[in-house]
């Protein structure tokens, strides 16, 4: 390794502006000394080298006073013994030429692309409107998480049984307004499909807004802190996840995070949901709520219990679906990409 201390770095000689002077102060392959050297190009160059000394290597940028093809790099013919081309970075006429076409073809299939696609004049409040929706979001999961977090910690296990009583109106406010991802996917402003955001959002809010908030006896069980952990915890990462990429910004971590998260997450809170049916059907049955006597000569009520028993069907075939989903759009978002063929 060889340590230099710059020392000068200039272009001689002012009456031909094709010299290339370097002065250093390091550590090589004569110990500490002053190393130097000179090259004298083949054309003239710009005055002022970029010079940039790094812990390895000494870069020194020179320009070129016009840009086409020199037959050498030094006015002697015979290359100077210390000088050796460096093959990563090297280009000839023709890979140049080539350079050049790709890139004219590149701006020439954009600037086709851009006039064939009309533009949205609703473009901008279209992002504004999802980048505060997302914010919102965000911040109101947040809430719920560190709250439930903080009170884990002083009151431990006692913290399970009143997490509805403290939580419960964030949740509400942020499940109703989840809604929001259906219409945004109906109304094409998202790329989501609508069978995975509708089954998302109702399965969560019936948990939410039927099998707890309705049944006082339910909001006491523990099982309604694991539901609410677990839904939280995955929309700390997915909702900054959509922030970002409505800003064309993509973090990688975060999007490990948002599209690894749901794999623990989604079965045990699908687990954690059908544990909050299971236990709500004997209330059901006990109290009769939203049980239906249908007006026939045999009189036959359809009891709201059993049709709880039909929804956990549904909510294992839902996370199923949503599972599969979330799959295809990991294997997408984080998969090997594909090379674009020439
Ligand atoms: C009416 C009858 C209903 C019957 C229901 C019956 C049963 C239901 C059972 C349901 C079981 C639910 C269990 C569940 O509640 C358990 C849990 O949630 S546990 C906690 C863990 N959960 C998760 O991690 C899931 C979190 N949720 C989601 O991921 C989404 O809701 C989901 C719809 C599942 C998937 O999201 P999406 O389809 O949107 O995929 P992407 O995130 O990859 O997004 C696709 C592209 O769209 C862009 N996008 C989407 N939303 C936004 C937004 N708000 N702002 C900006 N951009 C957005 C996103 O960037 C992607 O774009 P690109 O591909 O270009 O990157």
């Amino acid at each position: 390794m060889v340590l230099f201390q710059l020392d000068s770095c200039t272009l001689a000689t002012p009456w031909s502006l094709c010299w290339l002077a370097s002065s250093a102060q390091g550590h090589g392959a004569k110990g500490d000394n002053i190393y130097e050297f000179q090259i004298e190009f083949l054309e003239p160059v710009e005055p002022k080298p970029i010079c940039r000394v790094t812990q390895r290597q000494l870069n020194i940028t020179v320009q070129k006073k016009e840009s086409n093809w020199w037959e050498r790099l030094t006015k002697q013919e015979k290359r100077p013994l210390f000088l050796a081309p460096d093959f990563d970075r090297w280009l000839d006429e023709s890979d140049a030429e080539m350079e050049m076409k790709e890139k004219e073809e590149e701006k020439i299939n954009k600037v086709k692309i851009e006039s064939r696609v009309p533009k949205d004049p609703f473009k901008h409040l279209k992002k504004g409107y999802l980048i505060m929706y997302n914010l919102v979001q965000f911040l109101g999961f947040s809430w719920i998480f560190v709250n439930m977090t903080v009170r884990l910690f002083i009151l431990g296990k006692d913290s399970f049984y009143d997490t509805f009583h403290s939580i419960a109106d964030m949740m509400y406010f942020c499940q109703t307004l989840a809604l929001m991802e259906i219409m945004n996917s109906l109304i094409g402003l998202v790329r989501s499909p609508l069978i995975p955001a509708v089954v998302q959002v109702f399965g969560r809010n019936f948990i939410l807004f039927v099998v707890i908030g309705s049944l006082e006896e339910m909001q006491s069980k523990p099982v309604v802190f694991f539901v609410f952990y677990f839904w939280s915890i995955a929309e700390l990462f997915r909702y900054p996840y959509y922030m970002l990429s409505c800003i064309g910004i993509e973090w990688k971590p975060l999007t490990w995070l948002r599209y690894t998260t749901w794999i623990p997450l989604y079965p045990l809170g699908g687990l954690a949901e059908a544990v909050c049916v299971v236990q709500s059907i004997p209330i059901f049955s006990e109290t009769g709520k939203f049980s239906l006597g249908l007006p026939n000569p045999l009189n036959v009520t359809i009891q709201f219990s059993f049709l709880l028993q039909i929804y956990l069907i549904a909510l294992f075939l839902g996370v199923f679906v949503n599972f599969r989903h979330l799959y295809k759009q990991r294997k997408q978002h984080l998969g090997p990409k594909k090379r674009k063929m020439k």
